[in-house]
């Protein structure tokens, strides 16, 4: 029998997450969850439900949500950790405000929020802690208890996130031919988003410049591509690259492209590319369209050999990381002391995200935060 792990102050844990459409007649009302308001172009709209469709319709990540959540309570039970696990969206079903009010109706009043982006952003976080602000009003409207929700610190660099994708990244080199593995370059990539957001990403103080959203993600990759070289004893030329560009063309975004990306690294004689998800948990649409299709065209018309590597997921890995960190946050919320694991430079990242940490371009109330 395990030991009990202790919880206290935290009653509950809510996973949060993105939510993606279950079937074609979900595809139009999802895509209006996300863009309300967010000024994208029609186009780009009609051409994101095309990705869509072409999966049936079905966005991968309900599913891999459905997974990691089991695995959670799989692991809480099995290491002693009574602490009961729930799951909402922000765009699509189940809808974080039903599922806060069910927690809310089981007697749960202390809430420790996982959601389902490891790196500081307005889409990653702040979004995020504006939809908990959102629902807890709604509760507040319906008469409904108050509830206390805290958000967990960004993972990007706890070793349950970095240690899979260092396997994962081997593995995708195994998946090339064998006569360019060792020359491979790797190309680590996130959800580009524009400029302004990632220039005021993270606390004040790590404004400008791509924020912490590119320093974090060059952190990681810096972890990653050591570990790798040290793994195969090969140095291997590496770049954070970007995928998924939405909005209006003439707003700047993170760039390159990963298809830009491909072209010159191909023009330069590279002669293999592993693309590297760093950015994302699971393999959902971004992944499976944007990567897997869309870039893998690319390189296929290149000639460029590529392989892509997975996303943590429910690695037990991972899943171990989520419980040591739930552990290491309620330990702090009791005032005892406690290590904090990371990995790369920048250290581990604050708990509770201070005044300015990725403002949003019209000031909202946000929960789970000083501001
Ligand atoms: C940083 C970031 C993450 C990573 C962090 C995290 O994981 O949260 C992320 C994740 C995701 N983004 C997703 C889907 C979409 N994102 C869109 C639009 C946008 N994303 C943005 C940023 C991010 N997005 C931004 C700045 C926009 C522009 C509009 C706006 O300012 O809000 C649009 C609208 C159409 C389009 O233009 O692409 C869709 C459909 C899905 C679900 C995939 C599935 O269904 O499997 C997931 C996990
Ligand atoms: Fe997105």
């Amino acid at each position: 029998m395990a030991d009990e792990l202790d919880p206290t102050p935290y009653d509950a844990l809510l996973l949060l997450s993105f939510g993606g459409p279950e079937g074609p007649d979900d595809v139009v009302p999802f895509l209006e969850n996300v863009t309300a308001g967010r000024g994208i172009p029609r186009e780009r709209l009609k051409e994101v439900g095309q990705h869509y469709f072409l999966f049936g319709g079905v966005s991968p990540i309900n599913a891999q949500n459905r997974e990691f959540l089991a695995a959670l309570r799989a692991d809480f039970a099995a290491h002693g950790l009574g602490l009961p696990v729930y799951w909402g969206n922000r765009n699509w079903a189940p809808y974080l405000t039903d599922t806060l009010r069910a927690m809310a109706d089981d007697g749960h009043r202390r809430i420790l929020t996982l959601a389902t982006s490891a790196y500081a952003s307005y889409s990653g976080c702040r979004q995020y802690r504006e939809n908990l602000a959102d629902a807890l009003a709604a509760l507040e409207a319906e008469g409904r208890p108050r509830l206390e929700i805290d958000k967990l610190r960004h993972y990007f660099n706890h070793p349950g996130f970095v240690r899979p994708m260092v396997d994962a990244v081997l593995a995708a080199l195994d998946e090339l031919p064998a006569d360019v593995r060792d020359r491979a370059h790797l190309a680590f990539t996130t959800h580009s988003i524009p400029l302004t957001a990632a220039d005021t990403s993270g606390p004040v103080e790590r404004h400008g410049d791509g924020g912490a959203y590119v320093a974090e993600h060059l952190d990681v990759a810096t972890v990653v591509a050591d570990a790798v070289r040290e793994a195969t004893g090969v140095d291997r030329p590496w770049r954070l690259v970007y995928q998924s560009r939405s909005g209006a063309p003439h707003i700047p975004w993170l760039e390159p492209d990963i298809c830009d990306h491909l072209q010159d690294e191909h023009a330069a004689g590279a002669p293999a590319v592993v693309m590297v998800p760093i950015g994302f948990v699971s393999d959902h649409m971004e992944v499976k369209y944007d990567l897997d299709t869309e870039a893998t065209a690319k390189a296929a018309e290149l000639g460029l050999p590529v392989a892509r590597a997975a996303t943590v997921g429910a690695d037990p890995r991972f899943v171990a990381g989520i419980r040591e960190l739930v552990l290491e946050r309620a330990t702090a919320e009791r005032g005892a002391p406690v290590e904090r694991c990371a990995l790369g430079a920048l250290g581990p990242s604050h708990d509770v995200c201070p005044v300015g940490c990725c403002p949003a371009r019209t000031p909202r109330p946000a929960a789970a935060g000083r501001d």
